[in-house]
């Protein structure tokens, strides 16, 4: 399978960018941590953890991202992966003290390149990938919702693309990804009108794909990671394998041409083709009913 294509950063050495001085610069500005929790079922839940400042990205937090989702990319038994933030809310963007430190304008696209190739590494992962926002998702916070393959939106909770609030625009690929999301009149609309997106405006314009339940008998009440679990789960049944050839072929298609989408697709049927999972399918003359 031609892995170079789906699987591959945005920059490297040929685009003059160096990974490992970024590293060392945001790396500077300490605090908070990615927790990486990786379960039986083949869901891992990937939890962006710096509550004191609402879970904003401190810098090591950036380099902490990168490191996680190497490990998911190389998780053979993994399905499927949900990114929430800590202590109900989701993420409000870049720490607004490194971004001032670092308010050279080489310094933020450095940064830009290096959370551009982290995310573009979490959408490209062989895995279903799902945001579970809960409370506020704001700025880059945001842009991370557009680097899962679903959003699922708590009622109460807010997707903004605060940016030109703060005289930016998306610098984390969040820009590119919103479009082929909800189209460029919408994504307009979100980015020039910085715009509360709401369940109910989410779901409205195809920003989520679902709404989480309050139930307001906390006994019987269920998380919203459990409600986000069981909706993944509706999509991640059976072997790793076919459901990581699943997010293959949906991904090829996506990114690629059609030609290319088409050579890397029969690659990866081969990978499936005769395998256990298809085997056993045959030997059991399973219907379909
Ligand atoms: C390419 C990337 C571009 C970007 O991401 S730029 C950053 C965009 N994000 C923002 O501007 C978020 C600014 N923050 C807010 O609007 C509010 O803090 C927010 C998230 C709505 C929460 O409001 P409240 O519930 O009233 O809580 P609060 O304001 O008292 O915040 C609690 C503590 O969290 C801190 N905090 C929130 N967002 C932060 C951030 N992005 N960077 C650094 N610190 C941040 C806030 O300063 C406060 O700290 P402290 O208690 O005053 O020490």
């Amino acid at each position: 399978v031609n892995c170079s294509i789906i699987f591959g950063s945005v920059y490297s050495s040929i685009h003059g960018f160096s990974q490992e001085e970024i590293k060392e610069k945001l790396l500077a500005f300490p605090g908070g941590s990615i927790d990486l929790l990786k379960q039986d079922s083949g869901i891992a839940v990937l939890t962006i953890n710096n509550p004191p400042r609402m879970n904003a990205f401190s810098g090591a937090m950036m380099v902490d991202l990168e490191e996680k989702v190497t490990q998911l990319e190389n998780w053979t038994d993994g399905k499927g992966v949900i990114v929430q933030g800590a202590a109900q809310t989701f993420c409000s963007g870049s720490d607004l003290n490194a971004v001032r430190a670092m308010s050279n304008s080489q310094d933020g696209m450095k940064m830009c390149m290096f959370m551009q190739n982290t995310l573009t590494r979490l959408l490209r992962l062989p895995l279903i990938s799902v945001a579970l926002v809960e409370g506020n998702a704001l700025g880059g916070g945001a842009e991370l919702t557009t680097a899962c393959d679903f959003r699922l939106m708590a009622s109460g909770s807010v997707i903004q693309f605060v940016h030109k609030h703060m005289g930016l625009v998306p610098g984390w690929g969040g820009a590119a990804r919103l479009v082929t999301l909800v189209g460029s009149r919408n994504a307009l609309k979100l980015l020039g009108g910085a715009v509360k997106v709401d369940s109910e405006l989410g779901v409205h314009i195809g920003l989520a794909d679902g709404v989480l339940k309050v139930d307001l008998d906390a006994a019987r009440a269920e998380t919203g990671l459990q409600q986000a679990e069981s909706w993944l789960s509706q999509y991640t049944k059976g072997p790793a394998p076919v459901i990581k050839a699943v997010k293959k072929v949906v991904l090829s298609g996506r990114e690629l041409s059609l030609s290319d989408a088409l050579r890397t697709e029969k690659d990866i049927f081969g990978s499936v083709w005769g395998g256990p999972a298809n085997l056993q399918a045959l030997a059991s003359k399973s219907k379909h009913k």
